[in-house]
């Protein structure tokens, strides 16, 4: 059961100006979360969460987190193991969730009874899941996307939270920031970015439930502004490895590093005239950028993609060395290029066309710094 009211006051959130009534125990009033993914991400997501619904008298103490199923080597099912353990042994090993999230491989019944949705897989997934679950959850569910990506239909590029608004008639906020999950796993400090549309209490509570001591949240009302960030800073890790995999030093980093933020900025404004400036000092912004150029997924295998001068592909690598986590920034750069392409705006955003050209294998790696000397002119908004 939820703990009563007063534990509330002691919860470690940040100071909002919430209304929200927290104080109102009865059952109706309860949210129960569910996490709609189980991967390196989606469990720490799981982890965060659980330890503050045992705390917060709105939430329900119990987190279903959605599992992908798969047999381990060992033949066990994935969630059994991390029902018995209370670990997630292929994607987290090593970190106990919490006695209080519940793996469950039935997307159906994971979603069933639950108020609030945290949707964090890997963001070629969603379409598929979205379609699953309509008409499948109860009425007044609120949502939010951890997911980096985006994905472009024959209209143009929808942002994964509109995937989810439209298809399943939900508010849908998201919470992107400088978060390697493994670093809020063992619980060192980091700050993270909710993005919204209109309704800041929804916002708020999304805030309160992620909220801890060592994982501070700040709502910003701008939701495309902060969830292309997330995205987009994808494509940059990218730049940021092939350079490392070329050792090619730290200034000529700081440099892609810079060009990829004024593509981010201008890309995102392009799209959207209402993402604001400020959004990109916020963590979803530079802070994201930093983090995932220094030791991210993407940086990681895309130095190794340039050491190997471009000979061993990408998904060959994503298997070897992720061991079933995903890469988002291939696949995004290239719907980022789809975009630019149809749009002719390809001349100006030399970064993020040349990453989508080194990543499909039609440039090599060096080429990361050699589209400046053709293309010295171009400018951004
Ligand atoms: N890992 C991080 O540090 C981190 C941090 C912030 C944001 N993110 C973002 O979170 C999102 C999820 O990433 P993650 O790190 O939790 O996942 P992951 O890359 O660690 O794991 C991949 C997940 O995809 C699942 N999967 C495989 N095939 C599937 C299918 N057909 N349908 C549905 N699921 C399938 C696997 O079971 C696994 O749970 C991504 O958009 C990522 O960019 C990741
Ligand atoms: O490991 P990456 O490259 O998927 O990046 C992880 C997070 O997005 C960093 O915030």
């Amino acid at each position: 059961m939820a703990p009563p009211a007063a534990m509330e006051e002691t919860a470690p959130t940040i100071n909002l100006l919430s209304n929200i009534n927290d104080g109102n125990n009865a059952a109706s009033q309860i949210s129960r979360v569910t996490v709609v993914g189980s991967g390196n991400w989606g469990s720490v997501a799981a982890k965060l969460i659980a330890s503050n619904t045992l705390k917060l008298a709105s939430f329900h103490d119990e987190v279903r987190m959605w599992v992908f199923e798969e047999t381990l080597p060992t033949g066990q099912k994935l969630t059994e193991v991390i029902n018995q353990t209370n670990e997630n042994v292929k994607y987290l090993p090593g970190i106990k969730l919490g006695k209080n999230v519940v793996a469950d491989p039935d997307l159906d019944n994971a979603v069933r009874d639950a108020k609030m949705l945290v949707f964090v897989t890997p963001h070629q997934f969603m379409d598929g899941i979205c379609k699953r679950l309509v008409g499948k959850l109860k009425e007044d569910v609120v949502a939010i996307s951890l997911i980096k990506g985006m994905e472009v239909k024959m209209e143009g590029p929808h942002m994964i939270s509109t995937l989810i608004s439209e298809q399943l008639r939900v508010n849908c906020c998201v919470l992107m920031g400088a978060n390697i999950a493994n670093e809020i796993a063992v619980e060192k400090f980091s700050e993270a970015t909710v993005g919204y549309r209109e309704n800041r209490e929804v916002a708020e509570k999304w805030v309160r439930l992620f909220s801890t001591p060592y994982f501070v949240v700040t709502p910003v009302q701008d939701v495309e502004g902060v969830e292309l960030c997330g995205t987009l800073k994808n494509v940059v890790a990218l730049a940021a490895g092939f350079v490392d995999g070329l050792e090619m030093g730290n200034n000529t980093k700081a440099a892609i590093m810079r060009i990829g933020l004024r593509e981010m900025r201008a890309f995102s404004k392009l799209l959207f005239s209402s993402v604001k400036d400020s959004t990109f000092f916020e963590s979803c912004g530079v802070a994201d950028l930093i983090t995932t150029c220094l030791g991210g997924r993407n940086r990681r295998v895309a130095e190794a993609f340039a050491k190997n001068g471009g000979k061993r592909s990408f998904d060959e690598l994503e298997a070897e060395m992720l061991q079933g986590q995903k890469l988002q920034g291939v696949s995004t750069a290239r719907e980022v290029y789809e975009v630019l392409r149809h749009r002719g705006w390809l001349e100006l955003f030399p970064l993020f066309a040349t990453v989508h050209e080194i990543s499909a294998g039609r440039l090599p790696p060096s080429a990361i710094v050699e589209y400046s000397e053709h293309k010295p002119n171009c400018s951004l908004v």
